[in-house]
């Protein structure tokens, strides 16, 4: 790996302050899913680990909260900084242990440290309330606390960014913060560490462990010591964690599955749909929850919207990611290759037809073709399971109801996207469909500025935004009797 700073490449986790092995020396290796090379070993840490990672929490809790949001904000900006000086390297450690392209990994950390720029301020500004009280010798104050030690579980699609939106709130509040990212992107989390450390944020504010997930994840879900627990990944892990915060009663933030309908009217402007369904659908490889996962194309611009999208998606150069000019990368791992695969083939047996891709790429490994498939249906796999990869199944409808009953047809509620000029239906559309989020006439809704969360069985909470603090602190209400 060719990095300007060899040193921001840590295989040790850092807790507390400093970098540790292992108790007992175990060690995971992480690979290169463009190639299967072998990066780095890092600590195969345990339950003890996480004990210590806690405690270490607990203990910097109360210097890092008598710092005023002014001076966290200082700090804050200097990770901020240091982020993005480094953004090169970053994303370089990225795309060799996730494959994302080059592009867009060091587009995720711009992203991820907007978050760190969005809070080093927003924490200024968690304002209280001095309410009217119901007698004139009573006065009824509002404050908002942090809520404490901070604990994490992040996924590997977006090893930066899925930890500074978390950690990044978490600390402008007043809080500490211990993450245990993916086993197979850790050495992302591992550099923020880095930079945290050199950004100033005191030893026990910031702790990054690795190791087994689920003895790891016992720790930080039902220790006492941790009183915020905020998870990204699938819904199926998100219900175990939140029913193992239960017995403590921690507030939980849960970032989980998707199946978002990415819809097309017949008044849509095309070329735009078009690019709208190229970057929600293919970005990360369609590794993305937010990805479209069913493209409902009404009939007038059925035939169009296909042709063009096949057109589009033919000019995908598939490779490694760290190679110049490659816009595609491998997926993460052969279970990730066979779900997607397992969806075309039963799409295929109902009646569906491949229009591009279809298969493993001839790279062979992790690599598949970005694929379309068209006449399908709502009776197969793809209508109703997150497929997570690059398949876009296109679906044909004729009514707005219609299709505002397929898209909410789903237990899952987090990102929509439609295109309409029409300008009624776009204010019907948004309002109808049952998601956390809806754009319209855009493929890319993710920014900092916004409340990214879903309803229903797609999570609990919001990140970004003014919103996205909230969820670290606790609101104290003082009566004052004068
Ligand atoms: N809403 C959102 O923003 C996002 C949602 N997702 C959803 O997640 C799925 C794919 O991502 P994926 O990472 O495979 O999801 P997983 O839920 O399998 O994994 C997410 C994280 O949870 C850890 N984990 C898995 N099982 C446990 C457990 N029993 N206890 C504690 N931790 C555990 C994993 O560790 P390890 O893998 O190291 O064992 C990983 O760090 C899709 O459904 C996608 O939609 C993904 C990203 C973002
Ligand atoms: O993990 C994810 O899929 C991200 O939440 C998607 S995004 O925020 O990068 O769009």
């Amino acid at each position: 790996m060719q990095l300007k700073d060899p040193s921001l490449l840590k295989t040790q986790c850092y807790i507390d302050g400093q970098w540790l092995n292992a108790d007992n020396g175990a060690v995971i290796a992480v690979t290169n899913p463009a190639t299967g090379e072998h990066i780095a070993d890092i600590p195969k840490m345990g339950a003890a680990e996480a004990e210590r990672a806690v405690a270490a929490a607990q203990t910097a809790l109360k210097g890092w909260q008598a710092k005023s949001a002014k001076e966290r904000s200082v700090i804050l900006r200097r990770w901020f900084d240091l982020m993005m000086a480094h953004q090169e390297d970053l994303g370089i450690i990225l795309t060799s242990e996730q494959g994302k392209p080059l592009a867009e990994a060091k587009g995720e950390i711009a992203y991820g440290a907007s978050y760190i720029e969005w809070y080093a301020e927003e924490g200024k500004r968690v304002y209280g309330d001095i309410i009217p009280g119901p007698a004139a010798d009573k006065r009824v104050l509002v404050t908002k606390q942090p809520i404490g030690v901070c604990a994490a579980i992040t996924p590997w699609n977006f090893p930066n960014a899925m930890i500074t939106r978390k950690a990044a709130p978490a600390l402008a509040a007043g809080c500490s913060f211990v993450v245990r990212p993916a086993s197979q992107t850790p050495l992302s989390a591992l550099a923020i560490a880095e930079l945290a450390h050199r950004a100033g944020i005191p030893a026990g504010v910031f702790n990054v462990i690795t190791g087994g997930s689920s003895e790891i994840g016992k720790v930080l879900t039902e220790d006492d010591r941790v009183k915020k627990f905020s998870f990204t990944g699938s819904t199926e892990v998100g219900r175990k964690l939140i029913a193992q915060c239960a017995g403590t009663v921690k507030k939980v933030s849960m970032e989980l599955g998707g199946n978002a309908p990415f819809i097309v009217f017949n008044d849509a402007d095309i070329d735009a749909a078009v690019e709208g369904a190229m970057i929600s659908k293919y970005r990360n490889a369609g590794q993305t929850c937010v990805c479209a996962n069913r493209l409902y194309v009404q009939s007038g611009v059925y035939d169009a919207f296909v042709d063009k999208l096949t057109a589009a998606v033919a000019k995908f150069s598939v490779g490694n990611g760290l190679d110049a000019g490659v816009n595609f990368g491998p997926l993460i791992d052969q279970n990730a290759l066979a779900k997607v695969q397992e969806h075309i083939d039963d799409a295929k047996a109902k009646g569906g037809e491949v229009v591009a891709g279809g298969q493993p790429h001839a790279l062979g490994g992790l690599f598949f073709q970005p694929t379309i498939v068209k006449n399908v249906t709502q009776a197969m796999k793809v209508a109703k399971e997150e497929t997570f990869g690059p398949l876009a199944p296109v679906f044909k409808f004729e009514h707005e109801d219609e299709v505002v009953g397929y898209a909410n047809d789903t237990e899952f509620g987090l990102a929509a996207y439609f295109y309409s000029r029409d300008i009624g239906r776009v204010v019907r559309v948004s309002e109808n469909l049952e998601y956390g989020m809806v754009a319209v006439n855009t493929g890319i809704l993710s920014n900092e500025a916004a409340p990214f969360g879903g309803v229903k069985q797609s999570g609990l909470g919001r990140e970004g935004s003014k919103y996205g603090i909230e969820d670290y602190v606790e609101i104290k209400y003082i009566l004052l009797a004068i």
